[in-house]
């Protein structure tokens, strides 16, 4: 298949400009100027907020397939030596999103060039990392006058060589639901702690506390997973911290455990009120719903890579990562798969370095798959 795009560059130009949810205003741009570039007549765009919908008209269309990919990077300090290095001091495409994009425009020059039957409507949606764009993407008069029949999606996978492609009918990602809470006590000279309410102490014992609801809580058989990601608290070393703050995210892969995991970090909380005399809230900011493929349209997918196309496939069990790309999946049948990218630092890791073989093995397979699906 020839590609009109050179893939490796655009990764590059896109690595170099990540932005946060709702932020990505340099990568709209890129992407627009791409997109508009190759271009014709049966291609309308549209933007969304920071994102983009594009409808590549068929020749002879009964669906339409939708293809999408997020666009965000993650508040981290890149800490690889590459040439093309982040230019924003404290964000990464540490999740893969510049693969993500790079794939999907080679898809999309792909089907621009060679005509298909459906519709492929190509998403570029915001915010995955958060607060999360899908759901109001989809809620949107943008998307659902286009709404596809079917969607599907990948994600770059670190742990898989390239060339490998990893999938599982059914349940692939976790319920997901971030969590912030805020502790208020009072503050004074670390010399008369008898005087205070020490909010670091307490946030230490929440965090401790915390650790009981996966492993006291919640069902062996279940799954389930509560991270503090971030603790801040106080101002200098010799000041007693009148407050401190938790930021984390909890997993689960039933809603039923989710909402125990919430009623046991609620309860821990309540606890530390009393113990600590102190003032607490809890906020569970956005959560996504889970990851869950369409059964017969995996297998269908899984039989194509095996059978037609010259990447391997493998069935993975599911895993605890979050994707608010469940959202769509809820609504419209389809699927998501791992992409193998083969690096040692894995996602959200500062020093993540997928390979960029993968790209043309992604943009092969999915137009592969189009031409398939589609005609
Ligand atoms: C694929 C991936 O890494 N997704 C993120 C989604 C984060 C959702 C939200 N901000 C949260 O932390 O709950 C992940 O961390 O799994």
């Amino acid at each position: 298949m020839g590609n009109t795009i050179d893939l490796i560059q655009i990764r590059r130009d896109l690595h170099k400009i990540p932005e946060l949810g709702f932020k990505e205003f340099k990568t709209q741009q890129y992407l627009l100027g791409k997109i508009q570039s190759f271009s014709n007549e049966r291609v309308e765009i549209r933007t969304w907020k920071t994102g983009i919908i594009v409808k590549v008209h068929g020749l002879n269309p009964t669906k339409t397939i939708g293809y999408r990919a997020d666009i965000d990077g993650l508040p981290i300090v890149e800490e690889t030596e590459l040439p093309f290095l982040s230019e924003h001091p404290t964000e990464m495409h540490a999740c893969g999103h510049d693969f993500h994009m790079t794939i999907a425009l080679g898809l999309l020059a792909n089907i621009m060039e060679t005509p298909i039957k459906d519709n492929v409507v190509f998403i570029f949606q915001p915010a995955e990392e958060g607060p999360g764009g899908a759901k109001p993407m989809l809620e949107s008069k943008e998307l659902k006058e286009w709404m596809p029949d079917i969607i599907l999606a990948l994600h770059v996978a670190p742990e898989y060589p390239v060339g490998t492609i990893a999938v599982k009918p059914g349940l692939l990602f976790a319920n997901t639901s971030e969590l912030f809470i805020d502790l208020k006590g009072k503050g004074g000279h670390a010399a008369y702690p008898h005087l205070t309410n020490d909010m670091v102490v307490a946030a230490c014992s929440l965090v401790s506390q915390l650790q009981s609801v996966v492993s006291r809580n919640i069902d062996p058989l279940d799954s389930a997973v509560v991270t503090i990601g971030k603790i801040t608290g106080g101002t200098v070393q010799n000041v007693i911290a009148e407050n401190a703050r938790l930021e984390g995210t909890m997993r689960t892969l039933s809603s039923e455990a989710m909402d125990k995991v919430k009623k046991r970090v609620q309860a821990l909380v309540n606890g530390i009120e009393i113990g600590y005399d102190c003032e607490s809230t809890i906020d569970f900011g956005s959560g996504y719903y889970q990851v869950y493929n369409n059964e017969p349209l995996t297998r269908e997918f899984m039989d194509f890579i095996e059978y037609e196309t010259e990447a391997n496939v493998l069935e993975c069990k599911e895993a605890m990562t979050g994707e608010d790309f469940g959202y769509m999946l809820k609504d419209i049948p389809g699927f998501m798969f791992w992409l193998g990218v083969d690096s040692p630092y894995g996602l959200h890791h500062s020093k993540l370095n997928p390979k960029e073989d993968a790209l043309q093995v992604a943009v092969n397979v999915l137009t592969a798959y189009l031409m398939k699906k589609g005609n």
